[in-house]
């Protein structure tokens, strides 16, 4: 039994009923289970017991506050991709030393933050990215620690705009360059190379390419051990799949275990990125029925959640699955276009689902615990749904429900001519 599941007709998290937690806080919202979230990490940790390693959670995927505290209370290490993602880190607890920064804008303000709180590596994009780092820490006067972000030129074979490994793509350093930027890292004065470091896409259901991008790395990692520049760390990044319908990714423990008998008997400290592996099914989306909108060509069901709460179906033609708290028998199922009130033909959580609805019924559109709340936005003046975590038979709201005054603070009219 997984811990979204049905129990006596209804669809529980953990051990609470849906429908209470629909009545306590409100919906749309966020409900997330902090045990499958533990579960998710420590099949990560535990599958590198006996090898150095960091898995750095990348926060990018869900950074609410409750969620990275109880990372941090078990040791994660974090990836961020910019300040606001430093200070969350750090808010929630998190150790500086284990942070490993990824993005490749970083700003001067950016890095300053990050080298006076030690954070653990810069994975650098560009040589742009480097020199203003050296001028940074030189103005601080200290070291900083480096990862270069090498482009290995691997399809990721996912959605393209999540597939960032290619030479097409904006990140990273194009691999055949990498030695040559590598030589500048290492007479930069204020400049320590630490690691090496790639990214090739999120989603991979296959961890074929991530192998291949792997054993790139390790040719790399060799030519630079022949030229005197020793590698500490090697950062495989993030990307593992998760099932959303009836994909079949490998575990982190079948994907480590290739890297592991690929890594041979180099001495490399690893690093991983996960992000959406390790909360994507600790997460739902809970979500009323407004109204049913049957017409001759298409029945709408018009739900309070919509695209601004969760946009990977308008983005990527996302499938989420959308199944019913209390599915009813007392109506017949028709296919129904599960949509919100946005004002987009795109505002739509799923298509032709065969469910039996009822005006009121709730739904849970599941594994949302990834790229759901961060992705949202206020689109249509529509305030930000509430996020809540279940923990050991107590539900606990973690953010609440943004207000309309909130939604329109900060903005000011024009003064008077
Ligand atoms: C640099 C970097 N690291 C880690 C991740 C996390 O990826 P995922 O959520 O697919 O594990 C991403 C997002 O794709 C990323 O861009
Ligand atoms: N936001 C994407 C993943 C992007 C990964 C960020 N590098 C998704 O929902 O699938």
């Amino acid at each position: 039994m997984t811990v979204f599941d049905y129990r006596n007709g209804e669809l529980h998290a953990e051990d609470l009923p849906l429908s209470d937690i629909a009545t306590r806080h409100g919906t749309p919202c966020f409900v997330y289970s902090r045990q499958a979230i533990e579960q998710a990490w420590l099949a990560w940790d535990q599958a590198l017991a006996g090898t150095p390693h960091l898995v750095c959670f990348a926060i990018k995927a869900n950074s609410n506050l409750a969620v990275l505290n109880i990372l941090a209370r078990l040791g994660a290490g974090f990836d961020i991709v910019s300040g606001g993602e430093l200070e969350r880190v750090l808010a929630a607890g998190g150790e500086p030393s284990r942070i490993v920064f990824s993005g490749l804008g970083k700003t001067a303000e950016e890095m300053r933050r990050a080298l006076e709180v030690g954070i653990h590596c810069f994975n650098v994009e560009s040589t742009a990215e480097l020199e203003r780092l050296q001028l940074v820490a030189a103005e601080l006067g200290v070291q900083a620690p480096v990862s270069l972000r090498v482009n290995p030129d691997v399809d990721a074979m996912t959605h393209p705009y999540i597939s960032t490994g290619l030479k097409e793509n904006k990140f990273g350093i194009d691999i055949a360059r990498a030695p040559e930027v590598y030589r500048r890292a290492a007479a930069l004065p204020n400049i320590d190379v630490r690691g090496i470091d790639c990214h090739i896409g999120s989603q991979l259901t296959d961890d074929t390419p991530l192998v291949d991008a792997l054993d790139r790395l390790l040719a790399l990692v060799d030519q630079l051990a022949a030229e005197g520049i020793q590698i500490q760390h090697l950062d495989l990044g993030g990307g593992l799949g998760v099932t959303y319908r009836d994909e079949t990714p490998p575990t982190p423990a079948e994907y480590l275990a290739k890297v592991k008998a690929h890594l041979g008997d180099r001495d490399l400290t690893l690093l991983f990125e996960p992000g959406r592996s390790i909360v994507a099914n600790a997460g739902v989306l809970l979500t009323r029925v407004n109204l049913l909108k049957p017409t001759e060509h298409k029945n709408f069901a018009i739900i309070d959640a919509a695209m601004n709460d969760l946009i990977r179906p308008a983005l990527y033609s996302a499938w989420m699955g959308i199944d019913a708290v209390r599915p009813r028998s007392d109506v017949a199922a028709q296919q129904w276009d599960i949509v919100g009130p946005v004002c987009e033909t795109g505002d739509f959580l799923g298509k032709d689902r065969e469910l039996a609805l009822a005006e009121g019924d709730l739904l849970a559109v599941r594994s949302a615990g990834a790229y759901g709340f961060v992705m949202s936005s206020n689109y249509n003046t529509r305030p930000r749904a509430a996020e809540v975590m279940v923990d050991g038979g107590q539900c606990h709201q973690i953010r609440r429900r943004e207000t309309l005054s909130e939604l329109f603070a900060g903005e000011s009219l024009l003064p008077e001519a």
